[in-house]
């Protein structure tokens, strides 16, 4: 148990009372493919069949036997771990590989350059990071062709050129000034409009991590608002409103005074500069509640983004390494990527690490010289990410389509209970093996105990506990669409499997739909 010598629980305890509060705080003692195993109190093992999956970390399941056996042999072996600051083999390959796989699905043959991190909000980080020091040289770059472009009406004036009556009053200053004052009202304006802090843009329901930067990146309030003063701010995006995005654009636009000499007349004009560092989607939303985002909305984002010279960060961190029934869940939307992030399933279930992937037309190469972490792209993580590559890859790619057939099935599984119950059953979304029911809420039932939990929005916790407690299921509710539960196993789920889903899952519903609280909340 994680208690310290006083005997008090010492790692978020808070956090088990709650686990604990569902009847879901169970300790896990072994895992394989889609189950976990834990010991009744005579010590005897109970399989569980996990559909969390780690939150989208296992396509290939728990401690798949080639990558555990991959992990002996490069632990044996004596592989160097930590050897920073010399050649990266394994990363280079993993970076081709990927490159590989990406040209396939997308057709594009730009290359991709691999900045290599620990997780997922730490590719996100790294991409974000990336996307500010390319807009600050884009933005310096513009300084200096205005400076330039002063210095000439300068230069003008003196030869003569007159300066047009609107640059004064467009820059705030009086014809008395002269050039001189004109070009130091100039000054001071864009010295003001350069120092507006960047914003970064994404769908409502949107999530990438809960580090400093990446929280601003999730829409969820509870887990963003706290520490909105760390970090650039995000214009959340209605996904359903093809015009918001352009609205919002047009509403931040943000331009830049350039004084411009021209056939003897000196005129200010105004010059867009890019305050949006970025934007950054997921093809399929997790946290947001598993919503699938539609072509439409990923043209319109392309489209807008092309326009603003903005960069387009596709995370596919949760819906990446075949879970959607491809590579990228983004491949099948035509959505087209300035930066991919990817992490999760990347570890093949045993190691831990993540990438942002660069597309060479945005890349700089000063980014190598101030970004690093002391774990990122090890010996070890490298091949282990290598060896799941291969296997995804492996037979013409027989896990994607593993990964769609098994979905498919699951997913229509999940389409029968929703027609059979559709007063308790609101939703079924989601592709490949990335899917989600959501359940009616609850809050109008005549069972009290169910408009109780409905209520303190914990429905979708207490049927977790009721599907773990009675019919030894594992899956959990997504943090921002609470009455949404998330399906996640690896592409080695099988039709027994699915057929206990159906079973319980129609037992739940059945609770529901007959109100009976008492053998829902207390099972
Ligand atoms: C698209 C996307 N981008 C960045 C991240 C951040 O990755 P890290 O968690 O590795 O930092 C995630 C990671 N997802 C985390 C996650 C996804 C999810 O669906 C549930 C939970 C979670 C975790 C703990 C308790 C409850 N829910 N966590 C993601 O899904």
């Amino acid at each position: 148990a994680n208690t310290g010598s006083t005997g008090i629980k010492l790692a978020e305890p808070h956090l088990e009372d709650v686990l604990s509060s569902a009847g879901i705080n169970v300790e896990y003692t072994r895992a394989e493919r889609n189950t976990l195993y834990y010991r009744d109190q005579d010590g005897q093992e109970v399989p569980v069949l996990d559909l969390v999956g780690g939150f989208g970390s296992l396509i290939l399941g728990h401690n798949d036997p080639e990558i555990v056996a991959h992990a002996r042999e490069l632990l044996a072996a004596g592989t160097p771990i930590h050897a920073q600051f010399s050649p990266h083999p394994h990363a280079n390959r993993v970076a081709a590989e990927l490159n590989r796989v990406i040209h396939r699905e997308t057709g594009d043959s730009e290359p991709y350059f691999a900045v290599f991190a620990n997780s997922g909000a730490e590719a996100v980080e790294a991409a974000v990071k990336h996307a500010e020091l390319d807009r600050g040289l884009r933005l310096a770059a513009l300084a200096e062709e205005l400076a330039a472009h002063r210095e000439s009406a300068r230069e003008a004036v003196a030869a003569g050129a007159t300066v047009r009556a609107d640059a004064f009053e467009t820059a705030g200053t009086a014809p008395e000034d002269g050039i001189e004052g004109l070009i130091e009202a100039v000054e001071r304006s864009n010295d003001r409009r350069l120092a507006r802090p960047p914003l970064f843009l994404a769908p409502e329901g949107a999530f990438h991590g809960k580090l400093m930067g990446s929280v601003q990146l999730t829409h969820n309030e509870a887990f963003r608002l706290p520490f909105s003063a760390l970090a650039a701010q995000t214009r959340f995006i209605p996904v359903d409103q093809p015009d918001a995005l352009a609205k919002t654009v047009r509403e931040e636009r943000a331009v830049i005074l350039d004084l411009v000499a021209e056939d003897g007349t000196v005129s200010l004009t105004e010059r867009p500069f890019p305050l949006f560092c970025a934007f950054v989607l997921e093809p399929i939303q997790g946290e947001g509640g598993i919503k699938v985002i539609g072509e439409e909305f990923a043209r319109e984002v392309q489209r807008v983004c092309r326009e603003i010279d903005c960069p387009v960060v596709v995370d596919e961190i949760q819906s990446g390494m075949g879970r959607s029934g491809a590579f990228l869940a983004s491949s099948l939307i035509g959505l087209r990527a300035d930066y991919y992030t990817l992490a999760k399933s990347l570890g093949g279930g045993v190691a831990k690490t993540s990438v942002a992937l660069i597309r060479q037309g945005r890349y700089r190469k000063e980014f190598e010289l101030v970004h690093s972490s002391t774990f990122a792209k090890d010996g070890f993580s490298s091949q282990i990410a290598l060896k799941t590559l291969q296997l995804l890859e492996a037979d013409d790619g027989r896990a994607y389509r593993l990964a769609r057939e098994r979905g498919e099935k699951l997913l229509s599984v999940l389409e029968l209970i929703r027609a059979d119950f559709p007063e308790v059953v609101k939703d079924v979304r989601g592709r490949g093996l990335m899917l989600g029911i959501e359940f009616h809420d609850q809050a109008e039932t005549t069972s009290p105990e169910i408009r109780a939990v409905a209520e303190a929005g914990f429905l979708g916790y207490v049927i977790s506990g009721h599907l773990l407690n009675e019919h030894r299921i594992r899956v959990f509710p997504t943090g921002s669409s609470v009455n949404t539960l998330r399906m996640e196993p690896s592409i080695h789920l099988d039709d027994e499997e699915i057929e206990r889903i159906r079973q319980a899952l129609r037992a739940v519903c059945r609770l529901i739909r007959d109100q009976d609280g008492g053998r829902l909340v207390h099972a």
